[in-house]
């Protein structure tokens, strides 16, 4: 089975028709199974989890929705986004990045400096890496660009064939050509969010900020490019959030000859990342991580220790 699939060895022309819309009207009493499991289980939060377990009772990752990640260009969307698919990877969850911007040897390289901990992978750890992988992770082979169209079938296909649980599509520009392509945008998520629940699957879109007055400002709900159509059909909307204020202090503190980070700064946050929007929970709100710059690797804590997301799972 190959984990890169592109167009020259896969057919997704049996994918790129829309499924005609089943019945959908039930009567009510057909949901009496499902009512009655959801009084057994109230409360319960369901849903693939992030690799931290502060936020497992805060965010989850459910079949049939669709996130949207959004950040300032190099605030860390991607590669806190390629932790979390490792993170779904370890609980058995199938994933397919659709990365336009980067080459899958570099979505991969990344992935092997977080799973191996370090900056220095070597061979034993990239093989390591991919017979890991095998099974549970899948890349869409396109850098550039992708029209809804041949995406949607991909996601069809993967959904069908591959039984992928959660699709990343990096970024929504590449698809919508056109910051102003308003009808396009609000379009292609409403697809985004049909295929999702046509497929059992959950989508997480790469979306760009707006800067704003500047890059210390943490991006709100408002700040994501283009039509507000695309926030309010989505389930889910975090936000990452990169902390480069405390990154120029921290530069500044070690110019002095002999001197440390002081205490009040290390405390502070690397990045964050912002729910601004929960469908389904309750929950919205920052949680605080610290970038681990060896393994590329988000953290809880300041201590800054990396997980080992393939070892505490052989
Ligand atoms: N808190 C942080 N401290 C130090 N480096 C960070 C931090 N967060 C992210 N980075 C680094 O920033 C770089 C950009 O990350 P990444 O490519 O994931 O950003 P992005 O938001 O996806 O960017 P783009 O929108 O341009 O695709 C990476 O090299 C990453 O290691």
């Amino acid at each position: 089975m190959t984990l890169i699939i592109t167009p020259d060895n896969t057919d997704f022309s049996a994918y790129m028709a829309e499924t005609e819309p089943q019945v959908k009207v039930m009567p009510a009493e057909s949901w009496t199974d499902q009512l009655v499991a959801s009084t057994q289980q109230a409360e319960r939060i369901t849903g693939a989890k992030l690799p931290w377990s502060k936020t497992h009772d805060l965010i989850r990752f459910r079949p049939g929705e669709v996130t949207l990640w959004q950040g300032i260009n190099g605030h860390g969307k991607s590669e806190m986004l390629g932790q979390a698919c490792l993170g779904f990877a370890a609980q058995d969850e199938r994933s397919c990045i659709a990365s336009f911007e980067m080459r899958p040897v570099k979505t991969l390289r990344r992935m092997l400096r977080q799973t191996a901990q370090n900056d220095q992978p070597g061979e034993t750890a990239a093989r390591r890496l991919m017979s890991w992988l095998t099974g549970r992770m899948w890349i869409y082979d396109q850098l550039g660009r992708a029209s809804p169209q041949a995406l949607a079938a991909v996601i069809r296909y993967c959904g069908d064939v591959l039984k992928i649980r959660h699709f990343v599509v990096d970024s929504l520009m590449r698809v919508v050509q056109g910051e102003d392509d308003y009808n396009g945008q609000k379009d292609f998520v409403e697809l985004l969010c049909r295929l999702a629940q046509d497929h059992g699957m959950h989508i997480h879109l790469v979306h760009h900020a707006r800067k704003g007055e500047s890059e210390d400002a943490v991006p709100g709900k408002f700040s994501a490019k283009g039509s507000g159509a695309i926030v309010d059909q989505v389930d889910q909307m975090l936000t990452v959030w990169r902390n480069k204020k405390k990154e120029r202090l921290v530069e500044k503190a070690l110019k002095v000859p002999g001197s440390s980070i002081p205490d009040e700064l290390v405390s502070q946050p690397d990045s964050l990342l912002i729910c601004d929007k929960n469908r389904h929970g309750e929950w919205e709100g920052r949680i605080s991580l610290w970038h681990h710059a060896p393994s590329l690797q988000y953290t809880p804590d300041s201590r800054r220790i990396p997980l080992d997301i393939i070892g505490s799972l052989e």
